[in-house]
């Protein structure tokens, strides 16, 4: 054990901030992209605790540094680590086959090896950073190992593992070749959550078919009823635990008088449009932007949609720009947004406006308000944060919001137009429904959702998940265990 102690300890493959260097050969920290950040940024920031994850650049060894009341300890990758770790066997192996296949997974040997090699790093640099009988909190399918290596290195610790993205069936986990591996590294931790009951199922039935643990059978509940895996003498508890956003937080921000203001100016730069339509996505095959830019092509051919008075603005954050799945896909979106406006723009007027780079915060939450509909419509999605923050960002009750029933939001945000992204007809019908909505009717589904989404936010999800976790609930429970964490 290092000197360091922290009592609380998340680990995820990046940090919170990435270390930008710039061409004048100086450094900063910015924001690093995705939900995982977006969700647990502000509890760390409220618990003053550690973070164990990758700076964001390769071949850079930087010392453990505190910002914003957080304890970052970087681990460095080098460039050989991003490409088969990464790239490769997280996010060309690993993200495909957990999101139904949606491209096809590659199995590289020597990407799984990096995979391992990487996974012990950021367990060893984690048992440094813990204090003794600290709390260490695993985040995602990049370090699915983890688990059971910190485990071996420091049985002392109170481990658990979260994962932000769907766990697929089981015929599609039974591609993997190192499948063994994956579900004991995971039965490392002591609790191991999913967004879903439908996740934990299924990995209860791995434990016991692949690996022949006793475990529980029967259904597990939100934040309630988990499920037990007997591994020897440990037991390993998985459940299911919506992840959310800091609600709360944006629903204040969205009511500031600069950003209605500034919502009002995009309304008048895009051209005083009847209809904004809007999304946010970083651009990644999985969120379905090929689908709702379809959609909007035939809605136009169709004269359902009039694009005199429509726009759909979409915001593409950057990301994976190496792996070739993602080059394509960029392609073949970027050339469906050129078509449809040239076939319907007219000068000074596209139909869809593409932006392919970060936008700060408070400029996303003015065009959350300022958008009639927000367009959500991934093929598969563990959960999806934008919505729900498209939801936050809407005290007026105005908007509407279009949800692909693939999402993790889809089973909490009832009361969205919810589409399947595999039935074109169903999401043009859902699009029109959207766009031709009753204001009264609107208003009643809003409020039914921001009901759900300020009653539910990111704290509460840390706390269902910590407390399940904490030693006095992991003594003494059995193979029945039933305990409400809610
Ligand atoms: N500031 C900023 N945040 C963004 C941008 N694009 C996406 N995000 C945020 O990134 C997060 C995306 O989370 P989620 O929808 O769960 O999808 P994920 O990218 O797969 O994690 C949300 O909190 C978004 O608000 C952007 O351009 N600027
Ligand atoms: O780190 P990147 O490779 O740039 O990717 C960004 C993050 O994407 C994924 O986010 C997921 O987590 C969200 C919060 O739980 C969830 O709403 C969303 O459905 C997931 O896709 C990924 O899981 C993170 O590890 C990445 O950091």
């Amino acid at each position: 054990m290092g000197s360091a102690a922290s009592e609380f300890v998340v680990v995820a493959n990046r940090l919170p901030v990435d270390l930008e260097k710039l061409p004048d050969g100086n450094t900063r920290w910015k924001r690093s992209p995705g939900g995982l950040v977006t969700a647990l940024e502000p509890i760390l920031r409220n618990n003053s605790g550690a973070w164990v994850g990758w700076p964001g650049v390769p071949d850079t060894e930087l010392e453990p540094i505190e910002l914003d009341g957080i304890e970052m300890h970087p681990v460095a990758l080098s460039s050989k680590d991003v490409a088969d770790y990464y790239e490769g066997f997280s996010n060309a192996t690993l993200w495909p086959l957990y999101h139904d296949v949606i491209v096809r997974p590659e199995y590289r040997r020597e990407w799984w090896n990096s995979y391992v090699e990487v996974n012990r790093r950021f367990a060893e640099a984690t048992a440094e950073a813990a204090a003794e009988g600290a709390t260490v909190w695993v985040q995602d399918y990049q370090l699915q190992l983890v688990p059971k290596m910190l485990r071996m290195l420091r049985p002392d610790l109170t481990i658990g593992f979260f994962l932000h993205i769907p766990f697929p069936p089981v015929e599609l986990f039974m591609q993997m070749p190192w499948r063994t591996e994956i579900v004991e590294g995971l039965l490392g931790a002591d609790l191991i959550g999913f967004h879903l009951p439908g996740g934990a199922e299924n990995f209860l039935f791995l434990a016991r078919r692949l690996l022949g643990h006793q475990t529980s059978r029967g259904n597990v509940g939100v934040r309630s009823k988990l499920g037990v895996v007997q591994v020897g003498f440990r037991t390993v508890r998985v459940g299911a635990f919506p992840i959310s956003i800091a609600s709360g937080e944006l629903d204040t921000a969205a009511r500031a008088k600069s950003v209605r203001d500034r919502a009002r100016q995009i309304r008048k730069e895009l051209g005083n449009p009847k209809k904004i339509m809007l999304g946010v996505d970083r651009l990644d095959y999985t969120k379905g932007i090929d689908v709702r830019l379809d959609a909007l092509h035939e809605l136009i051919a169709e004269k359902r949609v009039d694009p005199s008075e429509t726009v759909m603005v979409q915001l593409a954050t950057p990301s994976r720009e190496r792996v070739e799945s993602y080059v394509q896909m960029r392609g073949e979106i970027e050339m469906t947004v050129s078509r449809i406006n040239g076939e319907y723009a007219e000068v000074g007027r596209p139909v869809v406006h593409y932006i392919h780079r970060p936008i700060p915060r408070s400029e996303l939450i003015a065009f959350f308000v300022a958008a009639d509909v927000m367009l959500v419509t991934p093929l598969r999605d563990g959960m999806n944060l934008v919505a729900k923050e498209y939801v936050a960002c809407r005290p007026d009750l105005g908007g509407a919001l279009v949800l692909s029933e693939f999402t993790g939001a889809a089973a909490e945000l009832r009361q969205a137009f919810l589409c399947n992204p595999h039935d074109l007809e169903d999401v043009k019908d859902k699009m029109e429904a959207a766009l031709t909505q009753d204001r009264e009717d609107g208003r009643r589904h809003m409020r039914a959702l921001r009901r759900q989404v300020l009653a539910h936010d990111v704290d509460r999800w840390a706390k269902a998940f910590l407390t399940a976790l904490s030693r006095d609930s992991v003594a003494g429970h059995s193979l029945m265990s039933t305990d409400p964490t809610d």
